[in-house]
């Protein structure tokens, strides 16, 4: 099983205008609200590919009873603490830029914390994966998800941290499944500037030498890297037109985590993983399984040799 970890979920009012200008009046053309959140994200789409998953976190609220009855209605698992507060919305206007306003969160009590940490204790098994994603709301300890390390090893589970910066060099000695920083994140995290391939996968690889089984470095349309023990790959990226790229990094952990989990085939997974990705950046929603099909015909992994 794959539990995901989504402390602060939201919808995601996502809306398209012509275009946007502050200080005004701004029509709207279309708006869709969404369940969403980082570590929803991941569920939705493991949903998607068949396998089996359930979404974690903290929802409350008439917002968070939106959110579980979404993802009810589509049949995926959740096992949600609820808090007092309400859920948070974000906002996703696609206009001639994309521009995103994401809502502060609800405070969780230090009882609610509690129960949330009761029922992962209850329902983690020994090869279970446990991805961890997103803000925290706001009153929580910065190393909240890291803080959970101890019981999900102790429980002979595997775990996925999407964080960046110093806090994902402080999982690292935790041996994480996957940690995938876009290319710019991995230059902040080694306060430098990677201009080629080869230095993106030699700065890739210290990821790895630090503890992380597989490291993902992504390049939205310019493909992606995977760094394994054995061996480097890299893909081109699917070709086709962005129409909302939210959600498209979740997607690739979703697909990478999920294949990996249930083949521990690292080629394949970083396949399924960006097939996932794009297909999720050119549609408004999260990718459908068709959506990634289609696209897994482009694209062609090889061996990459510095
Ligand atoms: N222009 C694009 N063309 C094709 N695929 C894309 C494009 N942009 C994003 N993707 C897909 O989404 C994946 C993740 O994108 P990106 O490298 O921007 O990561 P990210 O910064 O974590 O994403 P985000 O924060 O937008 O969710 C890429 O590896 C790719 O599969
Ligand atoms: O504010 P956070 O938790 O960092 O990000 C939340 C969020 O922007 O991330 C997802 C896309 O990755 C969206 O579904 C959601 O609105």
């Amino acid at each position: 099983m794959i539990y995901t970890i989504t402390a602060n979920p939201s919808i995601d009012y996502v809306v398209t205008a012509d275009t946007l200008t502050l200080g005004t009046i701004n029509r709207l053309n279309t708006s869709v609200s969404l369940p969403g959140g980082k570590g929803i994200n991941v569920s939705r789409i493991l949903d998607q590919l068949d396998l089996e998953t359930t979404a974690l976190g903290f929802v409350g609220g008439y917002t968070g009873a939106f959110i579980k009855s979404t993802l009810q209605a589509d049949h995926l698992t959740t096992n949600f603490t609820e808090v007092a507060e309400d859920t948070r919305i974000n906002i996703k206007i696609n206009a001639d830029q994309e521009t995103e306003i994401n809502g502060q969160g609800p405070k969780v009590t230090s009882a609610e914390v509690e129960t949330f940490k009761t029922t992962l204790e209850t329902v983690l098994k020994p090869g279970d994966v446990v991805v961890m994603s997103g803000s925290l709301p706001p009153n929580l300890p910065e190393t909240f998800y890291k803080d959970l390390i101890p019981l999900i090893k102790a429980k002979n589970a595997d775990f996925v941290i999407d964080t960046t910066g110093q806090a994902l060099l402080d999982t690292l000695s935790a041996q994480p499944l996957v940690v995938k920083p876009n290319h710019h994140e991995l230059a902040e995290l080694f306060q430098t500037e990677l201009h080629s391939l080869s230095e993106i996968a030699a700065y890739g690889r210290k990821l790895l030498d630090l503890g992380a089984k597989n490291v993902l470095i992504s390049m939205a349309g310019d493909g992606a890297l995977l760094i394994t023990k054995a061996k480097t790959y890299y893909s081109k990226a699917p070709v086709g037109t962005v129409v909302n790229s939210v959600g498209a990094g979740d997607s690739m952990i979703a697909g990478f985590t999920g294949t990996m989990a249930t083949t521990n085939d690292p080629q394949n997974s970083f396949k399924i993983g960006l097939a996932c990705g794009s297909a999720t950046a050119f549609t408004k929603d999260l990718a459908t399984k068709a959506q990634i099909d289609a696209l897994l015909p482009q694209i062609v992994i090889t061996e990459f040799k510095a």
